[in-house]
Formats: structure tokens, sequence, C-alpha cells
């Protein structure tokens, strides 16, 4: 069997394209604020990359960066600003920071109506008792690529790999609202090819090259890859994509799957913040 792929940028364009319909529709431009710190390549990659689709929607590009010595107090400051401002409607703490600074403590600045990355308590709370709020947008962008696939999530086995805060457990936890059997697996999983051989609907997000190889899939299966990984010869994921396309019924391909979603979605999301402030 070869399995479909699933093309994370052609369903990016279409969540993009609906982004820009409802921004018309809205009457006013809503406003980004993507905070970065330092200069680590991959993080500054990712934030042209946000700051540019944003621009092309119609988002108003509010970018603040600052040096890696920062210090916790200015940048509280910052964000406290940042949410003071009716002009910002969304506000986007990149991750990681400098390990001199408390993420968790600056995140908890970010006025919930505005936490387009759903990363704020108030936004994990609101998924974890099944209320309406704001999504982290990686796994959003998966739960997106299942629907255009039309998997049935209702009584499937869902697996996830990874449970970060960011992705893993929110994931989870989405899959979980939308009435799958959900099992969480983790580096201290025991035997992790058995259990993920279970899954109907795999999602890996633990962040290590080639994990999950052929024998850790069921034939037929839908195959998330959410890992990003800079190697010699390209990027690559958690999946390994030339052996489990071969078993999997679908499969993400890296690039070109999980990452353009997570941009669409922060551009859905941000929308979404405008609305509803
Ligand atoms: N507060 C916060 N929110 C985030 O959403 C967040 C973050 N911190 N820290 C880092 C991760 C990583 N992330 C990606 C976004 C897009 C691609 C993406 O567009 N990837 C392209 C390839 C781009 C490339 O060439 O590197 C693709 O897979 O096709 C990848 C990774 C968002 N993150």
């Amino acid at each position: 069997m070869t399995a479909a792929i699933l093309d994370g940028r052609l369903l990016a364009e279409k969540v993009v394209a609906r982004a820009t319909g409802d921004i018309a529709a809205l009457g006013r431009a809503p406003g980004l604020a993507t905070v970065l710190v330092g200069d680590d390549p991959a993080s500054a990659l990712y934030v042209r990359n946000k700051r540019r689709q944003c621009v092309a929607v119609g988002i108003r590009d509010l970018h603040r960066r600052f040096d890696a010595d920062v210090t916790q107090d200015e940048l509280a400051e910052a964000i406290r600003a940042l949410g003071d401002d009716p002009g910002v409607t969304g506000i986007l703490l990149q991750l990681p920071l400098p390990p001199h600074l408390d993420a968790d403590a600056l995140l908890a600045l970010i006025p919930p109506d505005k936490d387009v990355d759903g990363l704020t308590e108030t936004s994990a709370g609101r998924l974890a008792l099944g209320r309406p709020g704001l999504r982290p947008c990686t796994p959003l962008g998966v739960l997106e690529l299942l629907d255009a696939h039309g998997a049935t999530l209702s009584g499937a086995e869902a697996v996830v790999v990874g449970r970060s805060s960011l992705v893993g457990k929110p994931m989870a936890q989405l899959l979980l609202g939308r009435d799958a059997t959900v099992t969480v697996c983790h580096s201290r999983t025991r035997d992790l090819a058995a259990v993920c051989r279970r899954a109907d609907v795999l999602v890996v997000a633990a962040g290590i090259r080639g994990l999950v190889a052929a024998d850790a899939v069921k034939p037929g299966a839908t195959v998330i890859d959410v890992g990003i990984h800079r190697t010699p010869g390209g990027l690559r994921g958690d999946v390994d994509f030339p052996a489990v396309s071969a078993v999997a019924g679908a499969i993400t391909p890296v690039p070109g799957g999980v990452g353009p979603m997570t941009i669409a979605m922060l551009l859905a999301n941000t929308v979404t913040a405008a609305r509803t402030l």
C-alpha cells in the first residue's frame, strides 16, 4: 500500500483564504503582536513567516523584538502594555525563551481573549473543561488535516506520542472532545511500538527524529507527523516517512504537512480573537 499524502500547504491556503474573507467581513483589521526574544535562527524564521502571512491577509503586523539579555521585568512590562492596547487583538510569545526568563509567568500576562496561541492557563483550562476558548494552533491544524481527509474520529483509537503543553496534551484533549479513544505515550512508555500499532489515528509530536518506524503503524492508519528536524539532507520529522508511507493509509509529509497548518491556524485564531474582543 502507498499512503495518501495529506497536503498541509494546500489545506493551509484554504484556511488562509477563509481568514481573509472573515477579516474583510469584520470591517476592521485585527492586530497581531509577535514577541520574539533573542536571535535563534529557527525562531526568527518562524516569526518571519507568521508576520509575512499576517500582512498578506490584512492583519496588522505589530512585531516586538528583544535582545536575548532582556530582563523578566522589561518583557513583562511590554506584554502588559500589549494586553492593554486596544489595537492589539492577538499576542504571540514565541517559545522557547532564553533560560533566564520564566515563560509561564510571562504567558500569564497575556489576556486570555488575546491568547491566539492558546497557551495561557485560562485557555488550557477552557480546553480541559470543554468550554469555548482559543486552542493551540498546531493541534487545531492537525484536526483540520484529519477532517479534510475525512478521517472518522468518533470511536476511533487515537494515539498521541508526546505530552507537551504546546502540542501533545492539547491534541489529546481535542481528540477526546471529538469522541476518540485517546492514549498518550511519552518517553517512559513501555513498548511504544505496540501501543502505536493500535492507532487508527497516530499523532507523533515527540521531538525525536525517526522515532516511529513502520513496525509501529497499523496498516491503513492515518499518521500525522508534528516533528521537525533540520538535517544535512533537509527537513525530517519524527516519523520514518519512506518506510511508514508504505504501511499507512494516509500520512503528512515534513515539510509541507503540519507546519504550514500551524501558521494558518494562528491566522484563524487571530480572526476569532478579534471577533470576540
Ligand atoms: N509560541 C509559540 N507558538 C508556536 O506556534 C511555535 C513556537 N512558539 N515555537 C516553535 C514552534 C514551531 N512552529 C512552527 C511553525 C511553522 C512551521 C513551518 O511552517 N514549517 C514548514 C517548513 C519551514 C522551514 O523551512 O523550516 C513546513 O513544515 O513545511 C514549523 C514550525 C511554531 N511553533
